[in-house]
């Protein structure tokens, strides 16, 4: 087991990967020693995992299991409202944690839960999907959606600690695996250039799931992200290149409705789109263009935007992103492989060209 920790203070917390971290009792309730709990999961994740790790926490005082319709499109007030009802009823006090079992959508709903229940309470993460592993279980960005917009209703407010049970990636569908794999590389390309190379290098046995390059690829990409996090954990700043491709990978996942594009395919086109417009600047070589587009085509991940948006459609959305301030976008976009920049001079020429040739490929 590798142990990472995301420094931030008096909230800070550990993250643990590797191997039965689900059925680890003991380092499950030396972080979970109250005597309430609240589990949520989803449908899908409940069947596999969830008798495993409900008998690894032992016998609790008061114990409530609240299991999800599964998809993005519950990822609402509607869903978080049904968390919060369940835990009123059962009467939780503020001593309960809240523990997330599944994805990124479990993840993001029950943290929001524990930062509105009672004005907080704690949360821990047991991150079921790749990218849940490497991504949203850490960095307490919580949410969720509305349909004008990705992610908009939300608080930063971050877990006790973070269980990451590679064992669980062995029954995650290959699609979502190939969309987890898109944040991965995301670290790659705006932090690490020598792991953008190793993942290179390394996708055959990632895409085999072969365990020592699974642990590999996600202890530097929760490295990365921790740094990050550590370093401005409200987004002042350096944190928004964590959202490389995000302002046009959440355009997609609106004006789809939530579901049909998975994230990770929303933000690996975003990349892509990203990675042009930097080398449209002269930024970053045009093969790097070719080998990021050729990269994301092994993984099986879509390299076009949908085919029934267009540019206005991107532009409008993209401005109601979270990281628009005093009217101006801002995007993040590659001085080079490794290093993102954040920019706030992107005219709406420039986007409506680079949005509309990209179109044309769709
Ligand atoms: N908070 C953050 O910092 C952050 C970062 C990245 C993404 N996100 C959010 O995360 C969400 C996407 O997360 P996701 O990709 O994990 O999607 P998800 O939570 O929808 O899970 C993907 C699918 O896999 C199933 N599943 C989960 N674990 C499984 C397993 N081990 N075996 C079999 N099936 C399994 C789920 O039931 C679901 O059907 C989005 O809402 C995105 O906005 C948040
Ligand atoms: O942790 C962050 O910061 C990120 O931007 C990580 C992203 O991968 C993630 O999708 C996040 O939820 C996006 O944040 P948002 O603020 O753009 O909704
Ligand atoms: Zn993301």
């Amino acid at each position: 087991m590798h142990t990472l920790h995301v420094e931030l203070g008096e909230r800070s917390y550990p993250i643990y990967i590797g191997r039965d971290l689900l059925t680890d009792s003991e380092l499950l309730c030396q972080h979970l020693p109250g005597s309430q709990l609240v589990i949520v999961s989803n449908e899908t994740i409940a069947p596999l995992y969830l008798d495993r790790l409900r008998a690894a926490l032992g016998p609790r005082e008061l114990v409530t299991e609240v299991i999800l319709a599964d998809g993005e499109q519950y990822k609402t007030m509607a869903t978080l409202n049904e968390i919060l009802d369940r835990v009123m009823s059962d009467r939780h006090n503020r001593s309960t944690t809240l523990l997330a079992l599944g994805g990124g959508v479990v993840g993001d709903i029950t943290g929001f839960a524990a930062a509105c229940y009672q004005r907080g309470v704690n949360y821990v993460q047991v991150p079921t999907t790749l990218l849940s592993q490497v991504d949203s279980s850490v960095g307490g960005k919580t949410a969720v959606n509305h349909p004008q917009g990705k992610n908009m209703i939300g608080a930063f407010h971050q877990p006790r600690a973070v269980f990451i049970d590679i064992n669980t990636l062995q029954s995650l569908p290959a699609r979502e695996f190939a969309a987890g794999l898109a944040e991965v590389i995301k670290y790659g390309l705006i932090c690490d250039a020598p792991f953008y190379r190793w993942l290179q290098a390394h996708m055959p046995k990632l895409l085999a799931r072969e365990e020592a390059a699974l642990a590999e690829a996600i202890e530097r990409s929760c490295a990365c992200k921790a740094e990050v996090v550590a370093a401005d954990e409200r987004e002042g700043g350096l944190r928004a290149i964590l959202n490389l491709g995000h302002t046009f990978g959440h355009a997609i996942e609106t004006a789809q409705g939530y579901g049909s594009w998975l994230h990770g395919e929303a933000v690996a086109t975003g990349m892509l789109l990203a990675m042009e417009m930097s080398a449209r600047r002269g930024w970053i070589a045009r093969e790097e263009v070719a080998d990021f587009r050729q990269l994301l085509q092994t993984v099986q991940l879509p390299v076009a935007p949908p085919a029934d948006m267009t540019a206005d459609q991107f532009l409008d959305l993209m401005g109601r992103d979270k990281k628009v301030l005093d009217g101006t976008l801002r995007l993040i976009l590659l001085r080079d492989i490794g290093e993102a920049a954040i920019v706030a001079d992107a005219s709406e020429a420039e986007l409506t060209t680079l949005l509309e040739d990209a179109l044309q490929t769709a």
